[in-house]
């Protein structure tokens, strides 16, 4: 997506990126013939630098004028003109300089970067009035710069541009998701939470990497019927997420260096290495359910859907598209559940350590509904605490905060304001989640606003509401997440069963003081979570101790048995 632009990432971007010593090693100790290009290189990569960059200021002073009786959209001034504003931006953290800008200009502004043009919203009318009334010409995304043909190639389903690719693999994500929800996910989710407890049990320190884990193994079940994959799965989940933020690849920051080789910009290297390893994993996964299948030993998944459908048109292009992009329709959704779902359960926990108060009331509702067994999907409704702990979280700390990039399509006109085509348009969630009328002391975790009468936000009936379809933070109109459902069952069921067994606490320093964990320290990543942080995780007795280990042995018995995504 194309980046925000913050000061010091530029410069520190460009300071580590001068001072790296990667091209040397790769490619110039031993090939003779390069000697000269070696003496020179950085003179022809200024050379080229200059070039690329002159020609780009030259085209952005001819474009985006307004016509007569139109403006341009109030902004910050840039401090460096063409490159955009360079300060007061917080490089790891750049949604609250946007967030503050958006209260500045009454909701929308506009800035430059690198010469695109880019709009901010800040304010939910505002962004209803483009994104869902006006979504014919604002549902498109901008290509990511270090990711290129990220929007045309069918490849990444949220990266697509408005075309026929992303029209094919949203109604392939509908299909499955939807089969998915219907069937309550097969019963992956508390099946998997029974591990993801008892390896909590046996290695409580390891709670980052267990929820990470987690989230990987219900998305491998789901988009190919097994687990397997699920380690490989976080790793590129965890790679691809940097590469299209703005604090990832410099290409993101400066798009003209996504023009030059591999040897001057070696992030270019990075990402195609990446890319070649996810297509070799997706294709031969798909390869094996068909396999599986061809034995009658294929767990339900999105890759049978697929493949059952494709039979019964008689081979046709089913959801229009042939296999290589099925590979990527199922491996795109495998992958983004992964750090979306991650991010938020992460920030429960951190949620619950600084609020034991709401920890409490959570496991005083599991105690009192659920007793002594597994959250299960099916019990959303008996649970209107812990949905309102959940949602709160994804309000709080929004994993999303500056929204998922759109590309306007054609020229527009808003309020006297001109929005030229080709404008990347952002809406900033941290600023919806930050509107005082909605959320009176919008900066504090309070999941009383979902369950008291006298909150704006509150909803009855409370066996439905507090829920997260229909939460801004999941974005609008025809782009809006389609994983909604799938995350509300996981959260439900791994935040619910775990607050339920363990006590969740923060260690004690040498005083016997809590350490409490930094409520702000997130990634800087584009869809982010809270970064690891020390937590005591103690089982609530030992008779809990016990069940989680019977729990969990049913399960495998469970699985061995076959009893596990057989549908
Ligand atoms: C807390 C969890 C999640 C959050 C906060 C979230 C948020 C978002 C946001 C903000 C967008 C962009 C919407 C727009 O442009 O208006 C989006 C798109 C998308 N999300 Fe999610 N998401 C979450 C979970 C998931 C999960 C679990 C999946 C997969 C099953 C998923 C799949 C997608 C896809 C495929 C798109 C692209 C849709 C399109 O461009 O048409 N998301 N999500």
């Amino acid at each position: 997506m194309a980046a925000s632009i913050s000061p010091s990432v530029i410069m520190t971007q460009i300071s580590s990126y001068m001072n790296t010593n990667e091209t040397s090693d790769a490619l110039f100790t031993t090939q003779n013939a390069y000697n000269a290009i070696g003496t020179y290189k950085w003179s022809i990569g200024m050379a080229i630098f200059i070039l690329v960059t002159s020609i780009q200021v030259i085209r952005y002073n001819l474009k985006d004028r307004p016509p007569p009786g139109l403006k341009l959209l109030p902004g910050p001034m840039s401090t460096i003109p063409y490159i955009g504003r360079i300060h007061d931006v917080d490089p790891n953290a750049p949604w609250y300089a946007m967030k503050k800008f958006c209260d500045q200009y009454n909701g929308i502004f506009m800035s430059t970067i690198c010469g695109e043009m880019h709009i901010w919203i800040g304010d939910a009318n505002i962004a209803y009035d483009l994104l869902c009334k006006k979504a014919r010409i604002y549902s498109s995304r901008p290509m990511v710069p270090a990711v290129p043909g990220s929007d045309s190639q069918g490849q990444y389903l949220p990266l697509l541009a408005h075309d026929d690719h992303w029209r094919n693999q949203r109604k392939f994500a509908h299909t499955v998701l939807t089969a998915g929800f219907n069937s309550k996910y097969y019963g992956y989710v508390s099946h998997e939470a029974k591990r993801f407890m008892y390896k909590l049990l046996l290695d409580p320190k390891d709670h980052y990497a267990l929820t990470d884990r987690f989230c990987g193994r219900i998305s491998a079940r789901l988009g190919y019927g097994s687990p397997a994959s699920a380690a490989a799965h976080c790793k590129n989940a965890g790679e691809f997420i940097p590469q299209i933020s703005p604090s990832g690849p410099i290409t993101n920051l400066l798009p003209f260096l996504g023009g030059l080789p591999e040897w001057i910009n070696p992030s270019i290297r990075k990402v195609r290495e990446r890319r070649e390893k996810e297509e070799k994993l997706w294709k031969g996964l798909m390869k094996q359910v068909r396999a599986d299948m061809d034995q009658g030993t294929a767990p339900i998944s999105y890759a049978r859907t697929y493949f059952e459908r494709k039979e019964a048109e008689g081979g046709a292009r089913t959801f229009g598209f042939d296999d290589h992009e099925a590979a990527y329709a199922v491996g795109m959704l495998v992958t983004v559940a992964i750090f979306t779902i991650g991010g938020p359960l992460y920030c429960f926990f951190l949620a619950m350590v600084l609020h034991p108060e709401w920890q409490q009331k959570v496991r005083d509702e599991y105690d009192a509904v659920i007793g002594d067994r597994v959250v299960e999907v099916a019990d959303a409704p008996t649970l209107p605490i812990l949905r309102a702990a959940i949602k709160e979280c994804l309000r709080w700390r929004p994993p999303v905060p500056l929204g998922v990039p759109r590309l306007l399509e054609e020229d527009d006109e808003w309020n006297g304001y001109y929005l030229p085509k080709g404008a990347v348009i952002h809406a900033v969630d941290l600023a919806l989640a930050r509107n005082p009328e909605l959320y009176p002391d919008a900066e504090t975790y309070r999941p009383e606003r979902w369950l008291e009468k006298d909150f704006p936000t509150y909803k009855e009936p409370l066996t439905e509401h507090p829920r997260l379809m229909g939460h801004h933070g999941f974005g609008m109109g025809r782009r809006m997440c389609p994983g909604i459902e799938v995350t509300e069952a996981e959260l439900l069921v791994a935040c619910g069963s775990i607050v339920g067994c363990f006590e969740l606490k923060p260690p004690m320093d040498a005083n016997g003081q809590p350490k409490l964990p930094d409520s702000m320290a997130f990634t800087a990543n584009l869809i982010g979570g809270p970064l690891p942080f020390e937590m005591d995780v103690k089982v609530r007795s030992p008779e809990k101790a016990a069940r989680i280990k019977a729990w969990y042995e049913e399960s495998v018995a469970d699985e061995a048995a076959g009893k596990i995504g057989a549908v």
